[in-house]
């Protein structure tokens, strides 16, 4: 779960004051632009670190700037607008400087904060507060959880429950409470925690249940009879360290200025971009910059914007990027041709930054969703193997063009067969999870995992010499045999086996893949349980 400095999101309060008040200075349809544009990047912000209350403070706020755009094209905020907003905003900024001043933690209860279990040497323990007066069918998932560093605390009532510091996430049981107990309990969470997850369980799935549950401030909501395992999966992603990249956005725009402008309003935003002013180049500044959209000018010299899209999409890999227009132009049937070949958007210049800024994100959301079903492993998250193994020919690339250092591992759950046989195939699979979990968690940012095959992965680690990958990996080896994995009546644990391959400029993919699977398969033979940097 990605979280702030009190200093940053300081500094994001400060900028949202002072856009105010440059609004409020001259409340014309510009500035309420500029302050809309200030709110929403603000908004996703805390969306993107997980400061769930804030966030949907901001998102109110968000709403009410936006919806004076109807009413005030043209003419200045009337002083009864411009009161409730700079209300809301007082609020907004309240609510942020409390919450920044709750996350200095005094000296003292730093020092006696609970030391970390003996598993967690890399990464922070998260901290779930658990809602329920009917813990024990709840004994698996907590423990489930803790090895991946959150602990989890129960408590009976909300009231129960210490005000700091916040807890990442607040499970809460709604077994046994009446609707309205439930949305009372998650509304008291809600006043009393600015960025806590809030996740609802055993929910009625009926659309009453589910809006309220919402509504109130939830962010998720299980419903009742919902696999442990799912929501296992939902608690470790929003305490997993992993950053999504910036959104990257590659402008393909003949007017320098207008370029500039599309540029900075993205970057206002948090996107990355990059812009080219002839249509010719746009393949190779999609081969480079490697953008999750194109926007797409429409009329350029010697070209219109579909011709281009229409080249664009003759390569297999960009097949799929989203491409949106941007058009002086609202002709309709223009716009319609332009979408039928090949384009996902049209927008019409001059463009309202909120709009364009939101279009954006949201066809990006759904790009970046469709690639991650495609490259990635439905079971565990991490990579499949035709994705581990482009990423293998990536880092190979990198390493020969840097002369920099490259170890694969390839990992094999030991006598998985029989964990199968034993606790049944949906246990295997929980097992399957853990260690793919449990390596994402522990490696580097910048290591990959992939899940190669039914119970065999392999890691890519980048700057790393055979000695330093075996240390990681045996760390992470001891760990897992560690874990009690539950089933109904105790528990059992598992092993497994590595094999790590150093790369060097003689090696092709295959020969190295070949060699981290040699070296495994001496692990094996060898006993198990070990990783090995082969013969
Ligand atoms: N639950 C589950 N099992 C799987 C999956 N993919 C493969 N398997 C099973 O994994 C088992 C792999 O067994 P083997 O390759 O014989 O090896 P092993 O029992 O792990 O023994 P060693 O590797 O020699 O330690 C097979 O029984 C497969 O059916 C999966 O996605 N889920």
């Amino acid at each position: 779960m990605m979280s702030c400095s009190p200093e940053e999101l300081q500094k994001k309060s400060q900028e949202l004051l002072a856009k105010w008040q440059a609004c409020q200075a001259q409340p014309g349809f510009d500035g309420l632009v500029e302050f809309a544009v200030t709110v929403s990047s603000l908004t996703e912000f805390l969306e993107a670190r997980g400061l769930s209350g804030l966030h949907q403070s901001a998102h109110a706020l968000e709403q009410k700037v936006l919806s004076q755009f109807d009413q005030t094209s043209g003419t200045t905020l009337g002083t009864e607008a411009l009161q409730a907003l700079s209300q809301q905003v007082q609020e907004f900024l309240d609510r942020a400087q409390a919450f920044a001043r709750g996350q200095v933690a005094p000296a003292e209860e730093r020092r006696n904060q609970p030391e970390a279990p003996q598993t967690v040497t890399l990464v922070p323990v998260h901290k779930v507060a658990f809602v329920t007066t009917q813990p024990v069918p709840w004994r698996d998932l907590v423990a489930q959880v803790g090895y991946f560093n959150v602990q989890v605390e129960v408590f009976a009532t909300v009231q129960a429950l210490p005000a700091a510091p916040e807890p990442s996430i607040v499970l809460v049981d709604a077994v046994g409470l009446a609707l309205a107990d439930f949305v009372a309990r998650v509304q008291a969470l809600r006043g009393q925690f600015s960025a806590s997850t809030i996740m609802g369980l055993n929910l009625g799935s009926d659309f009453e249940s589910l809006q309220h549950a919402l509504g109130a401030g939830c962010d998720a909501c299980f419903a009742e009879g919902t696999q442990h395992a799912a929501i296992i999966a939902r608690i470790i992603k929003l305490c997993s360290n992993e950053e999504e990249p910036p959104y990257r956005v590659l402008v393909v725009e003949d007017s320098k200025t207008a370029g500039a402008l599309i540029r900075r309003t993205l970057s206002e935003s948090g996107m990355e971009s990059q812009a080219i002013t002839r249509p010719q180049e746009v393949l190779t500044a999609l081969a480079q910059f490697q953008p999750d959209l194109v926007l797409m000018d429409m009329y350029m010299p010697g070209c219109t914007g579909v011709e281009v899209t229409r080249v664009i999409r003759q390569h297999a890999e960009f097949l799929s990027t989203p491409v949106v227009y941007l058009s002086g132009d609202s002709n309709v049937a223009l716009q319609v041709d332009a979408l039928r070949l090949g384009g996902d958007h049209f927008l019409t210049k001059p463009f309202n930054p909120v709009i364009l800024n939101a279009v954006v994100k949201s066809k990006i959301d759904r790009y970046r969703t469709l690639r991650r079903t495609m490259l990635h492993d439905s079971l565990t998250g991490l990579y499949n193997h035709t994705t581990s193994k482009q990423y293998l020919q990536t880092a190979i690339n990198a390493a020969r063009q840097q002369g920099s250092q490259l170890c694969v591992a390839m990992i094999d759950i030991d006598h998985f067969k029989a964990v199968n046989d034993t606790y049944g195939h949906p246990m295997g699979d929980q097992v399957i999870r853990n260690v793919a979990w449990l390596l994402r968690q522990r490696v580097r940012k910048t290591d990959s995992v992939g899940r190669y095959g039914g119970e065999e992965f392999v890691v890519l680690l980048p700057g790393s010499n055979a000695e330093q990958a075996h240390a990681v990996l045996d760390r992470i080896r001891v760990d897992f045999s560690h874990i009690r994995q539950p089933v109904e009546d105790g528990w059992f644990s598992c092993t497994f086996s590595g094999g790590i391959a150093q790369w060097n400029a003689d090696l092709d993919s295959e020969v190295l893949l070949k060699r981290a699977d040699e070296a495994l398969y001496l692990a094996k033979r060898a006993g198990r349980n070990q990783v090995s940097m082969g013969a």
